[in-house]
């Protein structure tokens, strides 16, 4: 056997130098296309100039492709029988699925060929031995066409298929094929190299009742479990791409059409993230024309971010899809702070729509400071300082959430005018608090953003002051009166004070500092007013005392952008060299086009809508945050990825219907994935009993393999808490737990505390290596670790209303083992496990 192998090995191995040697091919062609075109910034035509940068644009993504997948590139082969009524692809390959009439044959053992056809849709499967009259007979079929599958599809210099790309049509079967289903596939072969050498080939064989020969020999089949090994390796802090072992159930929806939305459920480990980001991909390939609007993945943390941000390079992907976390969704702020689950919960809530609408527009009366007239509004700088503390101190629980302390300094505080005097011919005219107020109403009437309602504001406060110079009945001539008018307006405008009212008493309001005004607990109060509880208000307002945004904050900015606008400006014309300007140069130069790259920059830079959306972990996704994402995708297409099973939000219903109301009319299509690839069953059958407290009646998913080791219970003891203090005891049990399994296991240890106990857990493993980390319950979702230890599942139940379901999110983390640390709480039985884990 081991002949075999390493026969089947240096068959592979020769394909793939073939590869190389064409890869080398196109690697030379791009950099003389690249040379070629740098060599023409010689004419200085401005179209010239554009052509040049728009092919060494396309020149360096190429290079930059071919370089990047030369790891691990060639991963697949199908061997297939003869196909039915295929067309030929782009890339050279048939993309029949059936096998063609007569592809498989009967033979007579130690006889001919029968030559009846056996071929399409399985028939003649069974043992495939014996006939009707009793002689012995065999199926027979030969292989018609052999395709390998890799990252990105490479031609033969005749344009036959060297590599095929695993998204393109013909390399489905790679993935779909089943033995129950088998298709046109005979042999299913993953192929594992590391650079240009094959390391290993493992083989499925689809029709087992079939005796295959290729190029006349019989086709060898080398051991199984190319997606056992795969699920056995030690995992990293970054996700690894599956492009290898795509199953059919996850396929489907890799390659489901783009249309509308497209919803995938599954329980932990199901593989909803890496289908979702191999449906990225798969939709850029599919059509990269329409997807240039680009792809946004939005996420729940910056830490599934950075641990699923390589998988898209890997396959060939960059640039047109944007992963962003839920905190960072609003240019120039990076939220990681949270809130405590109470005022999340409020946060949260489409109730804020209204308190929001009323505060934009009652911030404008305030006393409260604003920032400066003009500057961006939801791109103030993250960190400016919000309004003097409330005199009572934030609870310890909000600390633990909030991490940062109340804001200790005041602010230069600007106070809004109540009297406008102004001169206008040669008449004093003032209008008081009365008259500003009711012109202040009549502008604000009507649902206009409230930064555009300045003009309006504005012409109203120049009808009050002309109305008072009693100008107006002086002219009967129509036109007369509208010139006198005119100079009247001009003469007041022009004034300083005028204008410093202005600005005073309608400035331009940035979401920033509305949020600021609302950290007010009066002023909140006003605009909460019938909406939220007192209760509410008076959280809500002290946690927006504090100095960093927190995650829910960010949805609130966004809402107020929209409810603010932003005033129009006229784009700054380009700066010149000054000297430049001096000499009349300038006149002289062509002006330099914008390079199709500095343009693809630019675009993605200033994106905020894109071509299509896809939501993973969308169980987490408050309905302030669906109106935020939703402002991103009005004309998009969506994936729509979740497990409601795992969602900490506390009320699943308002966040269905702002899902909807997202989403809108746009019909469904909807899938379940139902293997769970992560968990080994042991541990998969203790989050169970979670899932089955979190959410009766639920199903769930089944796990694919198992380790034999079952998870670990362990209990601080009455002793070490005697001699050391509760918390100084859990702090040793810890460290040494997660030593103990940095020593079992090959890769990572996650260590997951309830969220109070996120920076004292950190402390509790300082020194024990980059393998370990700590996480907030919160902060685990969507991550895995080889290893997990849960510290104390009551104090992670008890955070919030979901806590259950953060709990059962905690428990489906590891790929291996898995360790349950009880304290006091937990009430331990003799075995050391917890209440909530017992049966
Ligand atoms: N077909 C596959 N081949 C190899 N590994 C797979 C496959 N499908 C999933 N996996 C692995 O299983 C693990 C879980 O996948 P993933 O994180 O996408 O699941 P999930 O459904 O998003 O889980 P959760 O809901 O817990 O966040 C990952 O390590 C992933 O690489």
């Amino acid at each position: 056997m081991a002949d075999v192998r390493d026969r089947e090995i240096s068959v592979e191995q020769e394909h793939l130098d073939q590869v190389y040697r064409r890869l080398e091919e196109k690697i030379h062609e791009a950099e003389f296309l690249m040379n070629d075109a740098a060599k023409r910034s010689q004419v200085g035509t401005p179209g010239a100039l554009a052509e040049r940068d728009a092919q060494v644009f396309r020149a360096g993504v190429h290079l930059n492709r071919l370089n990047n997948e030369f790891e691990d590139f060639l991963f697949g082969r199908i061997d297939l029988l003869l196909g039915k009524d295929g067309k030929k692809g782009p890339d050279g390959a048939y993309t029949a699925v059936e096998p063609a009439e007569g592809a498989v044959r009967e033979l007579e053992e130690g006889g001919a060929d029968s030559g009846s056809g056996a071929g399409g849709d399985g028939e003649g499967s069974g043992d495939g031995e014996g006939s009707g009259d009793g002689r012995a007979v065999r199926l027979v079929a030969d292989i018609a066409e052999t395709l390998h599958i890799g990252r990105i599809g490479v031609l033969d210099a005749d344009y036959s298929p060297l590599v095929i790309d695993w998204r393109a049509p013909a390399a489905a079967p790679f993935y779909r094929s089943t033995p129950v289903d088998p298709g046109r596939v005979v042999r299913r072969r993953v192929i594992r190299s590391k650079g240009r050498r094959v390391l290993g080939v493992e083989d499925d064989l689809m029709r087992p009742e079939l005796t295959a020969f290729l190029n006349g020999e019989q086709l060898p089949v080398i051991g199984d479990g190319a997606l056992m090994a795969a699920l056995g390796q030690a995992r990293s802090h970054s996700m690894r791409d599956i492009v290898a072992s795509i199953q059919a159930e996850q396929d489907l929806v890799i390659r489901a059409p783009a249309a509308s939305v497209t919803y995938v459920e599954g329980g932990p480990g199901t593989g909803k993230t890496a289908v979702a980001l191999h449906r990225a991909a798969y939709l850029l390939y599919q059509d990269r024309r329409r997807y240039a609007g680009g792809i946004l993945i939005v996420s729940p943390t910056p830490l599934l971010v950075a641990y699923t941000e390589g998988v898209l390079p890997s396959l060939g992907e960059e640039g047109q899809v944007a992963i962003r976390a839920v905190g960072s969704l609003v240019d120039g702020i990076e939220a990681t702070v949270y809130d405590t689950p109470a005022v999340a919960r409020v946060k949260g809530s489409s109730r804020m729509v209204r308190v929001l609408r009323r505060a934009a527009r009652g911030a404008l009366e305030q006393d409260a400071p604003r920032s400066a007239a003009g500057s961006r509004a939801a791109g103030a700088a993250p960190g400016s300082k919000r309004a003097a503390p409330h005199p009572e101190a934030a609870s310890p629980q909000q600390l633990a959430f909030g991490e940062e302390e109340p804001d200790a300094a005041g602010e230069g505080e600007k106070v809004t005018p109540t009297r406008l005097r102004v001169v206008a011919f040669g008449r004093r005219l003032e209008l008081g608090a009365d008259q500003l107020s009711r012109i202040r109403q009549t502008a604000l009437s009507g649902t206009a953003p409230v930064n555009l309602l300045r003009p309006r504001a504005r012409k109203l406060l120049l009808d009050a002051l002309w109305e008072q110079s009693g100008a107006a009945g002086r002219h009967d001539d129509p036109e007369l009166a509208a010139e006198l008018r005119s100079s009247f307006d001009d003469d007041i405008t022009s004034e300083d004070d005028f204008l410093a009212f202005l600005d005073a008493w309608w400035p331009e309001l940035t979401p920033r500092a509305v949020l600021t005004a609302m950290a007010d607990e009066r002023s909140l109060n006003r605009w909460a007013r019938r909406v939220l509880n007192p209760g509410e208000i008076r959280k809500v307002a002290r946690s927006l005392r504090r100095d960093a945004l927190s995650v829910h904050d960010v949805a609130l900015l966004d809402e107020l952008q929209a409810v603010l606008g932003t005033p129009h400006r006229p784009r700054k014309k380009k700066e010149l060299d000054p000297l430049d300007l001096l000499t009349g140069l300038d006149e002289l130069m062509p002006q330099r086009e914008e390079s199709q790259r500095e343009r693809a920059e630019r675009l993605a830079a200033e994106r905020t809508e894109y071509a299509h959306v896809i939501v993973d972990e969308a169980q987490d996704v408050t309905p302030m945050q669906w109106r935020m994402i939703g402002r991103r995708g009005r004309h998009a297409t969506w994936t729509v990825v979740g497990d409601p099973a795992q969602s900490s939000w506390s009320d699943p219903d308002e966040a269905a219907e702002a899902r909807d109301e997202a989403l809108g009319t746009r019909p469904r299509r909807r899938f379940t994935l139902t293997v769970n690839y992560r968990n080994p069953a042991e541990i998969a059958e203790l989050a169970a009993k979670v899932l089955a407290l979190a959410m009766p009646g639920s199903e769930s998913p089944s796990a694919v393999r198992s380790t034999g080791i079952e998870p670990r219970f362990a209990v601080v003891g009455r002793a070490a808490r005697d001699s050391g203090g509760r918390d100084g005891a859990i702090g040793r049990a810890v460290r040494d737990e997660a030593a103990r399994l940095l020593e079992r296991v090959e890769g990572t240890v996650g260590v997951v505390v309830a969220m109070n106990r996120r920076e004292q857990a950190a402390r509790w493993l300082a020194g024990l290596g980059e393998r370990v980390v700590a996480l907030g319950s919160l902060e685990a979702k969507g991550l895995e670790y080889d290893a997990t230890l849960v510290v104390s599942p009551a104090e992670i139940a008890d955070e919030s209303p979901a806590g259950l379901r953060v709990l059962y999110v905690a428990l489906t983390r590891a790929t291996q083992q898995l360790t349950v640390l009880s304290g006091e709480r937990d009430d331990p039985d003799e075995r050391g496990v917890p209440d909530l884990l017992r049966e």
